[in-house]
Order: C-alpha cells, then structure tokens, then sequence
C-alpha cells in the first residue's frame, strides 16, 4: 500500500489563475505523455457508448423475458459505461441540480475558499491533490465530499452551503439513490448476484459527490481536465451540467469522446462492481479533455457499499457459478484508505486487487 500523505494544495482556484495564463500554460499542467484520441472519419466514424433505456426493464420483467438484463451485462462487460436515458429522476430536479452548481462555481472566490481543502484532507474545494511535489496538475477545481453516512459529512462542507444548494442537493442525492439501488439490483441479477446481497451491501451505503470546473486553456492539448482513472465506486452517476463536452473513454486502447446526450445520466462500472462481478464487468478508464473557448462543468456522483461492507467477488455469484475468486476481499473502508493515499493513475489500484496465479496456488 502507498503511504504517501497528500499535500495540500497550495494553489487555491486555477478558475482565478487561469485568467492570468491567457499565453501559456505553467509547466507544472503540462502532460508529456498524454495518449492521442481518436479522429473519426467517414471510413471510421466515432463509435457511440451504448445507450439503457430504463423504461425497456419494466416492460421486459412484465413480458418475464432476459433480454434486457442480457443487453445490460454485455453493455458492462464491453463497455462499463452506458448513457441511462427515461431514468425517472424529475427533469426540474435535474435542471435545478445544474443551475445550483454553475451558481456554485460562479460564488466569490472568498466564498468557495471556505469550503477549502485542508491539509491531509481530500474532502473540500481546490485543485488536484498532490502526493509528490513532481506530480502534474489537472486543469480543473473540484469539490469532493462525503454525503453518506450522515455522521462522516464534515459540518463545514454541505451542511453549511447556501440554503438553496444544499436543499437541491439533498433532493438529488435522495433521488439518484433511488435509481442506483434500482441499477445495482439489475446489474447484479445479470451477472448471478442475489438481490439480497446487492441490497445488503449498498442500502444506505458510503455516497459522495464530485463537481468539477474545467476553465478553458489557452492550449488544451499539453494539459488533462482529469487524469485516466477507473473511478473506486459500485457505479457512477454522471451529469454534464453545462453541455460542454470533454470526457473520454478508453476503450480496446483507444480514447474516444462521449458526446453526452442532454436527457440522459452516464453510468460508469467502479472498480467495485468490476471485483464483485469477478471480472466479468469492466471498469472503464476515462478522462477529461478542456477546450480553448469553453468552461466546463461536471457533478459525478459515487455509489459505493457500506463502509463495514466486505469487498470482494459476490459470495452469491461464486457459489451460483463456482468460479474461484479473482479478486482479494478487503473491508470497504480499508478499500477507500488505500484507494486515496495514492494519485490517480489509470486501473493501477484494481490490478493491486487482483490475485495472481501463484498467491491463488500458494493459499
Ligand atoms: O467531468 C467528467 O465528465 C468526468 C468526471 C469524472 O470522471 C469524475 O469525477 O470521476
Ligand atoms: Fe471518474
């Protein structure tokens, strides 16, 4: 396990900083090895990532046919990431949630320094958490916080925002709650997990929300909006808030752009749904790219099991399948510890879950 304590960032709000780098971009942002993306053409046009209707789920269990939840499993197994559109969250929430954010990343930079990260800490606003001196900056701020459970919010984060954020912001978090247990319960029924265990490992399960403000850049393709990663969650809820696109995924080792559509959510598989699946689900590895004229404006939200929950392969899905574990098991709270003392970095933290053949032969 890295043990390295973050640093904390000294650099407040690169929203405020990058109007003073209207020429160029500092060093410290420049990415020398960022992987090219793929440049459609009319021989090769932009695949699309596949799109869920929720609405299909309901009219397949009337009909008691598998199609759907088989549509689903291959989805997350080719791809991990899928566009969720007649997902049932009220379309004025959803436009109130966005209209919330901008205003949130538009407050006085006094304002949004209350809520700063503090040193050691990776909950609160700022830039990219460094945990070497040498590490590159991301082009963007963020706002991460825990949401659930109730007693690991930090008082001066959601429950001090401006009244009508954080009253949005409970509605939201409530409702896509709803939706994820209603995700997890298909996803795992398509891979052999009981309900049950589904429901016992992410009710009332660890919640927490990302914002994040890409400013434009003078000079977007030497910088990364976010570092590749897989994201450490069950799945991913993801609004573009400001139709401004940027993310990415990879996919068979090539970048593609996601073009978000305005009436769906983007799910990814975590990290976690990829262990519990035993690796039948993919994790997608993403990142996301700025633009010369154009602020950009994400909310992700991260649905994960409890905190005393175990994470490993399903225990449902072993002995329904009898396939041996892929994967170590480790309390999910360990899991996150792990998972944040280290830098973001492509899949690198699931394959250190992975057993290998010779642990698997020596236990
Ligand atoms: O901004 C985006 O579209 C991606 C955000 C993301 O991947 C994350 O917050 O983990
Ligand atoms: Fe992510």
């Amino acid at each position: 396990m890295a043990s390295s304590q973050p640093l904390s960032p000294s650099h407040g709000s690169l929203q405020e900083l990058a109007k003073e780098f209207k020429l160029g971009v500092p060093d410290r942002y420049i990415q020398e090895h960022r992987e090219t993306t793929f440049v459609s053409n009319s021989s090769s046009p932009l695949p699309s990532i596949p799109v869920i209707d929720l609405n299909d789920f309901i009219i397949s269990i009337l009909e008691s046919n598998n199609d759907q939840l088989k549509s689903l499993r291959s989805v997350c197994h080719e791809w991990g990431i899928f566009q969720l559109v007649n997902h049932g969250v009220d379309k004025l929430l959803v436009e109130k949630m966005k209209k919330e954010t901008i205003e949130f990343f538009n407050l006085p930079l006094e304002e949004k320094l209350r809520y700063k990260l503090k040193g050691g800490d990776y909950q609160g606003y700022g830039q990219t958490i460094l945990h070497s001196q040498d590490q590159k900056i991301d082009w963007a701020d963020r706002f991460y916080m825990i949401t659930n459970p109730l007693h690991r919010r930090k008082s001066h984060l959601l429950p001090d925002f401006p009244p009508s954020l954080r009253d949005t912001m409970e509605n939201y978090l409530q409702e896509l709650q709803k939706l994820a247990m209603t995700l997890f319960s298909l996803i795992g029924q398509a891979v052999n997990i009981d309900k049950q265990e589904m429901v016992d490992i992410f009710e009332d399960g660890m919640q927490s929300v990302r914002m994040t403000y890409y400013p434009p850049c003078p000079q977007p393709d030497l910088v990364m909006g976010l570092t590749p990663h897989s994201d450490a969650a069950g799945i991913t809820i993801l609004l573009q808030v400001n139709e401004v696109q940027g993310l990415q995924v990879k996919k068979d080792g090539v970048w593609f752009p996601v073009n978000f559509r305005p009436d769906a959510f983007v799910v990814n598989v975590g990290d976690i749904l990829e262990i519990m699946s035993n690796g039948v689900y993919n994790s997608i590895e993403h990142r996301a790219t700025v633009n010369t004229t154009n602020e950009r404006i994400s909310l992700a939200m991260f649905f994960n099991p409890k905190l005393e929950a175990d994470v490993g392969p399903a225990k449902s899905l072993l002995t329904n399948t009898g396939e041996p574990p892929l994967y170590q098991t480790v309390v999910m709270e360990q899991y996150l510890k792990d998972f944040f003392s280290r830098k973001l970095n492509g899949k690198t933290f699931l394959e250190k879950m992975k057993i290998r053949n010779c642990e698997s032969s020596e236990t």
